[in-house]
């Protein structure tokens, strides 16, 4: 499994500042929605300058103009981007069709699709690279939330798949467990006192690494 760093802070200053005590330690470095709407798409260019070796995800979750927005954000430096799985299927298709001409990956994010395990059958018929199974900030925020209903969702699945909502150093191993290729951890680590630190202890309890 690989660990993800998600950034979710909003400068791209902040970001390279906290990439020098993190980076080492993560395998893939995802500039988060926020950030990128902050920032705009140099934040991408930025961070892939500095970490040509690091898998870059850019954050768009994009719902609409499918090839247009991935082929924006693969031009930027970014390996991977986000297009929302409750998006029609032709922006879907479309932003697939801009990752092949990069040779490069979309994922596919589930956040807010209520018959993910449908909509995980689909996405992969679609062609997308991998889904994330999602529980955005908002619905972690909700009470009585739990990261299971994700990892049910990923029992199922045919798919590699990333889990995103509050992973931590107590949930990491259930993730993985799970059957996910990613762990993403972003309040995790950017809003830990130590963040290398954390970044570490979180990479230390993945069984398999890669
Ligand atoms: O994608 C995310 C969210 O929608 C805001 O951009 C988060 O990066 C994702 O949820 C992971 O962050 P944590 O839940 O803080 O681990």
């Amino acid at each position: 499994m690989k660990l993800q760093v998600a950034i979710d802070l909003l400068s791209t200053k902040d970001a390279l500042t906290l990439l020098e005590k993190v980076a080492e330690h993560v395998d893939i470095i995802e500039l988060g929605t926020p950030l990128i709407k902050q920032e705009g798409l140099a934040v991408v260019t930025a961070v892939k300058a500095a970490y040509p070796n690091k898998i870059v995800f850019a954050d768009m979750k994009t719902m609409d103009a499918g090839a247009l927005e991935a082929d924006m954000a693969f031009k930027a430096g970014a390996d991977l981007v986000s297009v929302l799985a409750a998006a029609g299927d032709s922006t879907i298709s479309g932003a697939v069709d801009a990752a092949k001409k990069h040779n490069k990956g979309i994922v596919a994010d589930v956040i807010g699709v209520l018959d993910k395990a449908t909509r995980v059958k689909q996405l992969k018929a679609l062609g997308v690279h991998s889904v994330e199974l999602h529980a955005g900030l908002d619905e972690q925020a909700q009470a009585g939330y739990s990261i299971s209903k994700l990892l049910e969702a990923g029992r199922g699945a045919d798919i590699p798949f990333a889990v995103a909502g509050g992973v931590n150093l107590d949930r990491i191993t259930e993730v993985e467990d799970a059957g996910a290729s990613v762990a993403v951890a972003g309040a995790a680590i950017y809003g830990a006192a130590d963040p290398g630190a954390a970044a570490k202890a979180l990479r230390a309890k993945i069984k398999n690494l890669g």
